[in-house]
């Protein structure tokens, strides 16, 4: 055992014990190796080793009641403080909100409210609609956050490639009766024909034998098919339904899905130029659809880096049977996942889905990667002013599951309703989070080592330890100073019941931050005199009457040094307002 000052380390097998005269706490740390060194250390004082500075204490801030030296703007956004000003700390939204800009929300108007109602992450989606319309929206989101103070992330979402039926611009749906025959073929004509469906690729009908299923949108409709006619399908149905535009073509034999996908580039030319467009607009998102391994992910990231594009985030949407099969890797090469349930849903059977969402939800706080659940969660509402109890049931469900965040589709896209579905995203959202709050659902924290290097442990550890801290203290907040936005999505995956406020000097650290559970990003000015900040920022919140005297923080810093002669700064410290 070593003791040094008022801090002693008892090295124990794999436990590294730390206790300081106030407020003595513990952690877990794999390495014996670890020390802790002089300098910003407070109440002790150590000779050797830096590999980071670990500051434990309870103290009291004196903040300036000057107010006038907080002339600094601070970057936080209008929605989040009227929401703090109103519900306090611990009724501020831990689960994200994700909205599918479509026709029915792309004025201005209707962005703004909905941005008003939660919205963090705005989606497009590459499928439909023309590169205008999409320039158009990413601008209007972006002036908004300008104008009026709101940070609303843009994420562009690829269409990919996918054996579907062509839409022909027919405004209706065809239904196919029990019994009918359809040719199923590649030819191009325009308008509609009897019995007659296009096929967007040309090899969709090679290795397909006579006898084997299609399915139409996952089960919409079924057809066997009956005849090969060159590369076309002449097929009975077998199960009568609807015929929409776009809806997907999968096959079946024996019970099994036949892959079709191998031959299909994840990535298609079309794609590529979205992606390009995508960077050239500055968002902060891109979604890759189809990911069928973590190599297109690895791929697109490298070729952002080379446009000094790699502030935008790759998400990786699963939604295909070979994803899941590679899941941890194509997690591990993302910045985060959706879990797309709209097309998993064509390639697994449906009842399984409840359990694959869970359990990529899972891994991904696992690995430490955002998650956002979509498709289908509010699907009535597309067509209804209010909810099925079901679905009330299945966004709680994945809140319970701590998912980063929901997603809307065509219920905000092409929906009469879409505010009052976000609003109900809002509220089952808020609902649930209490209700885990109070049932002590979040007590058992996250701990699974991601890094391999000292301080990346040291990192996991501290911020294992805040969450740990912040609840048994029952602090009213956590704040969090990163640049890169790592301390914050460490202290995220541990699902602390206090907010996370996660204060950077990178913009798009902040807008990358909009998907993360329960953090809060704020723009400031950061020096690299810790201390200062983090007084700097607490005088800037006090001003806007969001803390008050009493309240207490954890205050968690991670700034790695600009200069060989600074000292990794990795801390805890709790601070009450006075
Ligand atoms: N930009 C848009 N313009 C016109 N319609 C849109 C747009 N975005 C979405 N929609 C409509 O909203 C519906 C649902 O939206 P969304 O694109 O999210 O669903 P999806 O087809 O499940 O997504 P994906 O193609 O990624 O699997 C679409 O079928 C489409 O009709
Ligand atoms: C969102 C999406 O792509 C899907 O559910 O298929
Ligand atoms: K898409
Ligand atoms: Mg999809």
């Amino acid at each position: 055992m070593a003791v040094v000052g008022d801090l002693s380390l008892k090295f124990s097998g794999k436990e590294t014990i730390c206790d300081v005269k106030k407020g003595a706490f513990g952690f877990p740390i794999s390495s014996p190796r670890i020390s802790f060194s002089a300098g910003k250390l407070k109440n002790c004082r150590v000779k050797t080793g830096v590999y980071a500075v670990m500051q434990v204490g309870v103290e009291s801030t004196e903040i300036s009641k000057d107010l006038e030296k907080s002339k600094e703007v601070l970057g936080l956004d209008v929605v989040s403080e009227e929401e703090l000003k109103e519900k306090g700390f611990l009724g501020l939204r831990k689960t994200k909100l994700v909205c599918t800009i479509g026709p029915a929300c792309c004025s201005s108007d209707s962005l703004e409210k909905l941005a008003l109602g939660g919205m963090n992450v705005a989606r497009l989606n590459m499928c439909h609609n023309t590169r205008e319309w999409h320039q158009d929206v990413i601008r209007k989101i972006k002036n908004l956050n300008e104008e009026k103070g709101f940070s609303v992330s843009v994420m562009i979402d690829t269409e990919g490639s996918q054996i579907q039926i062509v839409d022909h611009g027919a405004p209706f749906s065809v239904k196919a009766e029990d019994g009918s025959f359809w040719d199923f073929t590649t030819e191009k004509f325009e308008g509609t024909r009897p019995f007659t469906v296009q096929a967007n690729y040309e090899g969709f009908s090679e290795g397909i034998n006579v006898g084997d299923e299609l399915v139409i949108d996952g089960g919409m409709a079924t057809f066997e098919v009956v005849e090969k006619i060159g590369n076309d399908l002449r097929c009975k149905c077998t199960d009568p339904g609807l015929l929409l535009p776009r809806a997907k073509l999968s096959f079946w034999r024996d019970g099994r899905l036949v892959g079709r996908s191998d031959e299909l580039p994840t990535l298609s030319t079309k794609d590529w130029s979205d992606i390009e467009f995508a960077i050239s607009e500055g968002v902060d998102f891109i979604a890759l659809s189809f990911v069928k391994d973590a190599d297109v992910v690895t791929h697109l990231k490298k070729y952002l880096s080379t446009k000094s594009s790699e502030s935008i985030k790759v998400l990786a949407k699963i939604e295909s049977l070979e994803a899941l099969h590679k899941l941890d890797k194509i997690i591990e090469a993302s910045d985060g996942i959706m879990i797309a349930r709209g097309d998993l849903g064509v390639e697994i059977p449906l009842e399984q889905i409840p359990t694959v969402q869970e359990e990529i939800t899972y891994r991904c706080r696992k690995f430490n990667k955002p998650v956002i659940i979509a498709s289908q969660l509010l699907e009535s509402m597309i067509e209804y002013p209010t909810p099925t109890r079901a679905e009330v049931a299945d966004v709680s469900e994945a809140v319970r599951q701590y998912a980063d965040a929901l997603m809307l589709s065509g219920e905000s896209a092409i929906g009469p309703y879409g505010q009052k579905a976000l609003s109900v995203l809002r509220m089952t959202s808020g609902r649930m989070e209490l209700w885990s709050r109070e049932e002590n659902r979040e007590t058992v924290l996250f701990e699974h080592k991601l890094g391999s290097s000292v301080p990346d442990q040291i990192a996991e550890q501290i911020c294992y330890c805040a969450a740990g801290m912040a609840n048994n203290l029952g602090l009213d907040a956590i704040f969090v100073y990163t640049r890169h936005g790592q301390m914050a999505s460490l202290i995220s995956r541990n699902r602390p019941n206090s907010p996370i406020f996660a204060f950077t000097n990178d913009s798009s650290t902040r807008m990358a931050l909009n998907l993360q559970w329960g953090v809060t990003p704020i723009l400031i000015d950061l020096s690299d005199d810790m201390e200062a900040n983090i007084n700097r920022s607490i005088n800037l919140i006090k001003a806007k009457g969001l803390i008050k005297d009493g309240d207490a923080v954890l205050v968690v810093s991670d700034i790695i040094p600009t200069s060989a002669a600074q000292t990794v700064f990795q801390s805890i410290q709790v601070k009450t307002v006075a």
